[in-house]
């Protein structure tokens, strides 16, 4: 009934330890040095994921490195450029588990050139209070949930 499980016991799902796919994420900030929002961004596609919020970002590519890829994906999402700041940890070396195939590294950004326009797979960008009420209020991808949680309790923290 749950091919999930099958594909597990017949041996063709991903080891554990080594997704197979690395997605990359960031969370951009009104300001690094004391962020107060978070730019969310809606999907648009696949059928799936629309309508959920995300990290924008997208999937690293053969040879190319995390960051790389995170510049990339927001100058072509996005028609941003963008400062990174410290990584938002994740429970692996991978990140944050998105499904049984797929983790995430998450990095905070903030704008240093353009204004963020949902160029590419979304259709809207919405400036969130870092407060647990106003972030909760989206309809999150739900493997996001665990990241958006540590991240404002990382704000709270002052950092
Ligand atoms: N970018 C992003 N992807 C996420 C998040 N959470 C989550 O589960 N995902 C999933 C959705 C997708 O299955 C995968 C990322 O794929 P993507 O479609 O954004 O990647 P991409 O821009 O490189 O697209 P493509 O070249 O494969 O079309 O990770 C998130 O917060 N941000």
């Amino acid at each position: 009934m749950h091919s999930q499980e099958n594909s597990s016991q017949a041996g063709t799902a991903a080891p554990r330890s080594s997704p197979g796919v690395q997605v990359v994420g960031a969370a951009i900030l009104d300001s690094l040095a004391r962020p107060s929002k978070l730019l969310a961004a809606r999907r648009s596609a696949p059928e799936a994921l629309a309508g959920l919020w995300e990290f924008p970002g997208g999937k690293v590519k053969p040879g190319e490195g995390c960051t790389k890829a995170l510049h990339r994906e927001l100058a072509e999402e996005l028609g941003i450029r963008v400062e990174l700041g410290a990584e938002v940890p994740g429970p692996s070396e991978q990140g944050w588990p998105l499904n049984r195939t797929a983790a995430m590294r998450v990095w905070l950004a903030e704008v240093t050139d353009g204004t963020p326009e949902p160029l590419e797979d979304h259709d809207e960008l919405r400036w969130v209070d870092l407060t647990e009420n106003a972030l909760m209020e989206l309809p999150w991808i739900p493997a996001d949930l665990p990241i958006v949680t540590a991240l404002q309790q990382t704000v709270a923290a002052g950092l």
